[in-house]
């Protein structure tokens, strides 16, 4: 399973995460906004729809910069494979259309939620890449 996520980045280096719904696979837990690709869709292409889906914010593919990935191979659940993009730009407010929560935080203060496993090492690949100040992130 192909899934690709969004690390928004506000001006102040704050990054948005969104909790899943109580009622979904890895529920109450802290999330990077986005979804599942379909079949003969492109990566940044399903990012975009899901932004959309998600937060009713309209992001340019050309503002989707790709950060890093990461695998879940957890016995019992499909494996999965992530990418996680940085975006600094979008129209609209985020809003949570799909989400229980959601928080702005800076990425050190948001290690410490409770995230779906494949989240915690693409959370630390922002960190790092924030505080270097990446020309990428
Ligand atoms: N959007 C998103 N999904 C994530 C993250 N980490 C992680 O393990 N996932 C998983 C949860 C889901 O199984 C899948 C994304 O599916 P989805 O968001 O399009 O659909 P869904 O919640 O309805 O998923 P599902 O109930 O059908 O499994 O990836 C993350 O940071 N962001």
């Amino acid at each position: 399973m192909l899934v690709v996520a969004a690390a928004l980045i506000d001006p102040a280096g704050r990054c948005l995460m969104q909790q899943r719904p109580a009622d979904k696979r890895h529920g109450g837990l802290w999330e990077f906004p986005g979804g599942k690709v379909e079949p003969d869709e492109a990566p940044v292409d399903a990012l975009v729809r899901e932004l959309a889906e998600e937060l009713a914010i309209a992001v340019s593919p050309a503002a989707l910069t790709p950060l890093s990935f990461a695998a879940d191979a957890a016995a019992g659940a499909r494996p999965l494979v992530m990418l996680l993009y940085v975006a600094r730009a979008w129209s609209g407010e985020p809003r949570p259309l799909a989400a229980a929560a959601l928080r702005w935080d800076l990425p050190a203060a948001l290690a410490g939620l409770p995230m779906p496993p494949v989240d915690v090492p693409l959370l630390a690949v922002l960190r790092e890449s924030l505080a270097r100040g990446d020309a990428l992130a």
